[in-house]
């Protein structure tokens, strides 16, 4: 938290996932550990859970994911957390009136701690905007239980649970989408990859994929595309339940078998470049649409720090402080 402390500013906080503090076997492990035991995001029995978390997942999965970070690692950190920083920079220059920090949910700047220490500052107001255009129960939720493990029911804090058809948000992806096109030129088709869930998730009610289905809707419109110049597809599957379908690799092969040849993907399902886009996306999907007869995939980058996308979250929390005031 760089900013003086005023505690009579209201305090903004823009919380996203988190990510290792190095691309080490060490540190993914235990950013691994912290996001794996939380039972938003794997509500398996602990006794069953654990044996499999502990003595499979870890293990194995911690060295192959970092040398992943390793591969798209910046000079001041990973991905997400340079870009968030950022990010909350570049809110706080659209809003002096408030301190504007960030957490993330695991790993560092933890959440919990920068909570406690705004609550201990004495901010009147706090409001908490997590990065996560569409709200699911395996991330807004989960950064809700911090707030309410941390706030109670006191009234100073407030989270926000989704911005996935904000006008400012929506017209700052399709403006980058265009500002991407004019200078890279535009693929056949124009992908929109969200991260999933399992299906059983959604299939009990959790709103994320409704929510990203509207957002990419109202992205299509203010692009003026015909729908069958867009499609929709889910990334990033863990485990071996069906997650949110049609997946994204499969329908990158489907479509370089078809004969298409360019394609565009844009990912307005995080608010900031990180593994999942980066590496993901923009390696491992790409390869995957060459090997299937694709000539090019153009990934359009997420909107990080850029100013139409600090202005758009700025007016967002803006407007839950004075509905508060
Ligand atoms: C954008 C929203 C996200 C949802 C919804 C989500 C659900 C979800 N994720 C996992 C498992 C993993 N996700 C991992 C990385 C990761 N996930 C998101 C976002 C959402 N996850 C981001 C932004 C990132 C990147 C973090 C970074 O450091 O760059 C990982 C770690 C990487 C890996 O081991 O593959 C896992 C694991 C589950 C199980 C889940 C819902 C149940
Ligand atoms: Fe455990
Ligand atoms: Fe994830």
């Amino acid at each position: 938290m760089n900013t003086p402390a005023s505690p009579l500013q209201p305090a903004v906080v823009l919380v996203n996932l988190g990510t290792p503090d190095a691309p080490t076997p060490k540190a993914v492990r235990r950013y691994l550990a912290e996001f794996l035991h939380d039972h938003r995001v794997v509500a398996l029995t602990r006794w069953l859970w654990c044996p499999i978390l502990h003595f499979v997942i870890l293990p194995f999965r911690s060295p192959r994911v970092a040398k992943l970070y390793a591969g798209v690692w910046m000079d001041g950190g990973s991905p997400l957390a340079v870009h968030t920083a950022r990010l909350a920079d570049a809110v706080q220059r659209e809003m002096p009136e408030a301190r504007v920090v960030h957490a993330m949910r695991y790993g560092n700047p933890s959440l919990r701690t920068v909570l406690q220490q705004l609550r201990d500052a004495g901010h009147p107001r706090v409001q908490v905007l997590p990065l996560y255009p569409q709200y699911s129960t395996t991330t807004t939720a989960s950064v809700g239980d911090v707030v309410t493990a941390v706030f109670g029911d006191s009234g100073v804090a407030r989270m926000r649970d989704d911005y996935h058809v904000d006008p400012d948000w929506v017209e700052a992806v399709a403006d980058s989408i265009r500002a991407h096109w004019d200078v890279h030129g535009r693929g056949e088709r124009l992908l929109f990859s969200f991260h999933g869930i399992p299906q059983r998730l959604a299939d009990a009610g959790d709103p994320y994929p409704l929510q990203c289905w509207a957002g990419c809707d109202a992205i299509v419109r203010a692009l003026g595309l015909h729908e069958d110049e867009a499609l929709l597809t889910f990334q990033s599957r863990f485990g071996r339940e069906p997650w949110l379908q049609p997946y994204t690799d499969e329908t990158l092969k489907a479509l370089g078998g078809e004969g298409v040849r360019d394609i565009d993907v844009v990912c307005p399902g995080f608010a900031v470049d990180c593994l999942e886009t980066l590496e993901e996306i923009a390696l491992q999907n790409a390869e995957i649409f060459h090997e299937h007869g694709g000539r090019r995939l153009r990934y359009i980058p997420c909107l990080n720090d850029a100013p139409a996308h600090a202005q758009a979250l700025a007016a967002l929390v803006r407007r839950d402080l004075a509905e508060r005031a």
